[in-house]
């Protein structure tokens, strides 16, 4: 995050939960460990209580707050804990490109039945109005009919092509020579005059504005707005190729007006297209430039997206594979989701079966422990989106089956991502419970979190038992809808961690999900908000009574 810009990092508390956000800048003061024993499933073994205690303040009143007798636990999940129980949760998170052919409220809705966790919204295609109705439907469907489904932009970023400049070798932009970018079609060449191919390409561009020609090529000034055209100075001369690819920048930023937008309506994450350096919001690793800088793009973004699409035709096709993995494997180490992108199942765009060869690559997606697949044209304009998505979901259900019964996979080399004592205790913690959660065979893993991020370092993990986060801010729920194994659950907190869990856990039992004698390992990590802050981190395993 330190690379940071004031104006992204205030994008990313829209876009994603911040993970650094929790300030544990407190000393460690008393860490106290109480072992006791219980039973659980006919099994005895120790359990272990670790409390460990943030400076604990002077007294404070602590002004109890009201919990509601409402889980805000989805229907799908309800549905598949049901179903499958615990253990049979997929973890593997499904995002799904919204096109024409799935953007009425009933086929979002059977996308949303379908597992879709997150619906992703590609700005390069049709106009704003349209991404706004279907934004709002998604909002709607989460609204009426209790889906958990986030929403994505994927910003338009160089993808607009300059259709010609008529000729059909590269052309030499001067310095301070004035250029005329239109949307008119017309034959041969004009001078000075270059073609855009999309009707909308100055939507929301203003004066002052910066269009670059092939990441750098050359670089132009808007100087005036005329309509749909753009009149512009050339600031940095060089050459203009046939098809080149343009991008805006605004005050030395890219994609503004589609972040605007995205902001305006809410969505839950932003995906910057041909990230080049590390300012950003959810980077796409496309271009050659990112992956030189790779390690430091993921420090700073919120998340990664390996998009395959462009970034074959970057790399040599073969190299796809590994540098899939390697993106994957950091991401992991730092600690930040990432999505595999981009002809997952491309066949089935036509077809209503996936080729073999689709299907080992998406199941090796998931071996590689991805966070989230997505499925591009195959729900955007397929005839068989739903179908593809029930593909997905079978093969990430299956391969995660299979991994977790080998037990195949090391276990995360140490790789200290907490700065500060707090923040290394909450890691330490996270990654003994994921070991804890294995070796003991509990059911579930409840994390108790404000900001999200002790729950996205037990994903980090990968442990066995599915991760449901209870957490009392909507955008904390909407961001970890893309973390491997994550269940988040909106939830009124109180101050009385002992309450909340007792209420949680009645509530689930209520709910038929947790039965009698089920072990649950609980970890929380929610702070007082008095004038004297008092922060918990602690975890317990609690059996059901
Ligand atoms: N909002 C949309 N409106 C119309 N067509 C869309 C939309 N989103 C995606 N598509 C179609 O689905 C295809 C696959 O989507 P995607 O992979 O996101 O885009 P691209 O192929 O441009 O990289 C696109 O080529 C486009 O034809
Ligand atoms: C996901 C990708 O980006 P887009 O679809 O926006 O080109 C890609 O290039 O793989
Ligand atoms: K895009
Ligand atoms: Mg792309």
């Amino acid at each position: 995050m330190a690379s940071m810009t004031a104006d992204s990092a205030l994008l990313s508390n829209y876009a994603m939960a911040n993970a650094s956000a929790i300030n544990l800048g407190k000393r460690v003061f008393g860490v106290s460990v109480l072992p006791r024993t219980i039973g659980f499933n006919g099994r005895k073994f120790e359990s272990f209580r670790t409390r460990a205690v943030m400076q604990v303040a002077t007294p404070t009143i602590v002004e109890e707050s009201k919990m509601e007798d409402h889980l805000g636990l989805n229907v799908v999940t309800e549905t598949e804990v049901r179903e499958k129980g615990f253990m049979g949760m997929r973890k593997t998170k499904l995002v799904c490109t919204v096109g024409p052919s799935c953007c009425s409220y009933e086929e979002l809705e059977k996308l949303a039945l379908g597992g879709m966790n997150v619906a992703r919204l590609n700005m390069c295609h049709n106009t704003r109005d349209w991404h706004q109705d279907v934004i709002r439907k998604i909002k709607k469907l989460n609204h009426e009919l209790g889906f958990c489904v986030s929403v994505m932009i994927d910003t338009e970023g160089s993808q607009i092509h300059v259709a010609d400049h008529g000729a059909p070798y590269s052309v030499k932009a001067e310095d301070g020579s004035i250029w005329f970018f239109t949307t008119e079609r017309f034959e041969g060449c004009r001078p000075f005059t270059v073609q855009a191919s999309y009707e909308g390409f100055a939507e929301g561009i203003k004066e002052g504005d910066e269009l670059v020609v092939d990441g750098g090529m050359a670089t132009f000034e808007v100087i005036e707005r005329i309509g749909n055209d753009l009149r512009c100075k050339c600031i940095d001369p060089g050459l203009l190729l046939p098809r080149a690819k343009l991008s805006f920048w605004r005050d030395g930023k890219l994609d503004w007006s589609d972040i605007e937008f995205g902001i305006s309506e809410g969505v839950d994450f932003i995906a910057m297209s041909f990230v080049k350096d590390a300012d950003a919001v959810l980077a796409k690793i496309e271009s050659l430039e990112s992956l030189h800088k790779l390690e430091e793009i993921v420090e700073a973004s919120d998340g990664i997206m390996v998009a395959r699409g462009d970034l074959g035709v970057e790399i040599p096709l073969e190299q796809i594979p590994t540098v899939q993995e390697e993106i994957i494997d950091l991401c992991r180490q730092l600690n930040k989701p990432v999505i595999v992108a981009s002809q997952l199942l491309e066949s089935m765009i036509e077809y209503p079966t996936p080729t073999r060869a689709e299907v080992a690559d998406v199941s090796e997606a998931v071996r590689q422990y991805a966070d989230a697949l997505m499925l591009s044209g195959e729900s955007a304009i397929g005839s068989f989106g739903e179908k593809a998505l029930s593909v997905l979901c079978m093969a990430s259900s299956r391969m995660e089956l299979w991994s977790r019964e080998e037990n195949q996979r090391p276990s995360l080399p140490e790789r200290k991502l907490g700065v500060s004592l707090p923040d290394q205790i909450a890691e330490q913690i996270c990654n003994c419970a994921g070991r804890m959660a294995n070796n003991l065979g509990v059911d579930a893993i409840f994390v108790y979190t404000k900001h999200g991020k002790m729950a996205t370092l037990l994903s980090r993990n990968r442990p066995n038992p599915p991760i449901f986060a209870f957490t009392n801010e909507k955008s904390t729920q909407m961001a970890l809808n893309l973390q491997w194994g994550v269940t988040p659950v909106l939830i009124e907190l109180s101050d009385d961690m002992e309450a909340n869990i007792t209420r949680t856990t009645d509530l689930i039992k209520a709910k038929g999900m947790l039965k009698e004698g089920d072990a649950v390992l609980i970890i929380s990590d929610v702070s007082r908000t008095c004038a004297t802050p008092t922060v918990y981190q602690s975890l317990q395993v609690k059996v059901i009574s």
